[in-house]
């Protein structure tokens, strides 16, 4: 099997997504905050649009993997099963009687239920009864609907739990609480899926903070990294010594973006749609800077003086400059349209990506500066504020 990204915008051959599922449906006015969605999605509309999302890109012939459907083939090697429930049954705020009583629960699940649960959760009335299993003074104090497993309804956006760059993985280091777990079944898929037998691990969970959303492949040497509200300064540092050591990259741009949620990743105010030329948040343009990061002789990250993004982009690319299309019109409609995810694409081939149809104004630019748009229905994805390229994870392109 190939399995090797080296841009943003190359065809695509192969892709992972998650088919939204019984996670969604856990999202209440009460937890939506925490689990980071800004809205009750209708699953079902979701889920329709989603695969509508799926067939798009089935029809230009990519390959489409499901996350659920990989977690669930992993969960048959028992090595990454001990690990899985191990995993969640860690968790301090168990107690020991409840552990003993969810891992006996989870001890009589198969595969598919078992890979159910651990994305959807499972709540304190759904824990089967049993002889002798009690669950103590943590049972008795919880409230039927609290979780004793959180879901993971985040599991949506592939793109941030773990990014390919050439032949290797990196599982990343999620920072929000309510996805911490994701990297968890990422990391096991990678490991014990028969299809990614022998698959180097570029980076792990446990160590600094790094997310999908703000890596961009922005050629087959450069990376950018976005850091803000997700990826810390030393998490780009300690990616950048990892991509140096295994030398995929010569240069990666750290690009400080506002620590808000508007700007949550790189990927929520930039993407590629062809070779040279990226979707864009105007109102950033040209104030977003870059720190270039290249390997010393020893292979240590040396950084120099931060400048003007786009010219640092184009100079580590060897192009003459990065063309710019601009998200929206004016400053109103392009603060609405980065809202809703009207800059994060998915790029299937160079000037061919999938965008939000809602996104009109911003499509329209794209349409104009000669990208071919497939718009999809996203009014209920985009409740957990990501687009396209959030709920994609390339896992094939077609070396430029
Ligand atoms: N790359 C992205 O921008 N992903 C979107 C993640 C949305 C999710 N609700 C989150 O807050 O992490």
């Amino acid at each position: 099997m190939v399995h090797y990204v080296d841009s943003e915008v190359s065809r695509l051959a192969t892709v992972m997504l998650h088919r939204p599922g019984a996670e969604l449906a856990r999202l209440t006015p009460r937890n939506n905050d925490s689990l980071l969605f800004d809205a009750i999605p209708w699953v079902g509309r979701a889920q329709e649009e989603h695969d509508r999302f799926a067939a798009a890109l089935r029809d230009r012939g990519v390959e489409v993997l499901y996350l659920g459907e990989l977690l669930e083939q992993t969960l048959a090697v028992a090595e990454a099963r001990a690990v899985l429930t191990d995993s969640v049954l860690a968790d301090p705020r168990l107690g020991d009687s409840l552990r003993d009583r969810v891992g006996a629960h989870l001890a009589d699940l198969g595969p598919p239920e078992l890979a159910r649960t651990l994305m959807g959760g499972l709540a304190h009335e759904e824990i089967k009864p049993g002889p002798g299993r009690m669950g103590g003074l943590v049972y008795e104090l919880m409230d039927r609907h609290d979780f004793v497993i959180d879901p993971l309804p985040n599991l949506l956006f592939t793109r941030d739990s773990s990014v390919w760059v050439r032949d290797r993985v990196a599982v990343t280091s999620l920072a929000m609480p309510a996805r911490d777990r994701e990297t968890t079944l990422t990391r096991a898929i990678y490991t014990h899926h028969p299809r990614f037998a022998g698959t180097k691990l570029l980076y792990e969970p446990g160590l600094e903070h790094v997310e999908g959303g703000d890596v961009l492949l922005l050629a087959p040497n450069v990376l950018a990294i976005g850091v803000g509200e997700r990826t810390t300064p030393a998490g780009a540092e300690r990616l950048a010594r990892r991509v140096f050591a295994a030398g995929l990259a010569d240069t990666i741009l750290a690009v400080p973006i506002a620590q808000e949620r508007a700007t949550m990743h790189l990927d929520t105010v930039c993407t590629m749609v062809d070779v040279d030329a990226v979707v864009m948040y105007p109102n950033i343009a040209d104030t977003l800077r870059a720190y270039p990061v290249t390997p010393g002789y020893d292979g240590e990250p040396v950084v120099g003086p931060s400048r003007p993004f786009l010219d640092a982009a184009a100079e580590a690319m060897g192009i003459d400059r990065l063309r710019i299309i601009d998200t929206g019109l004016d400053p109103v409609t392009a603060e609405r349209e980065q809202w809703d995810d009207g800059n994060n694409t998915l790029a299937i081939a160079p000037r061919l990506c999938v965008a939000y149809e809602r996104n009109v104004e911003t499509n329209a630019q794209l349409e104009r500066a000669g990208i071919e748009v497939i718009a999809i229905s996203g009014s209920e994805l985009g409740s957990g504020r990501g687009g396209p390229r959030c709920m994609s994870c390339p896992i094939e392109r077609v070396p430029l």
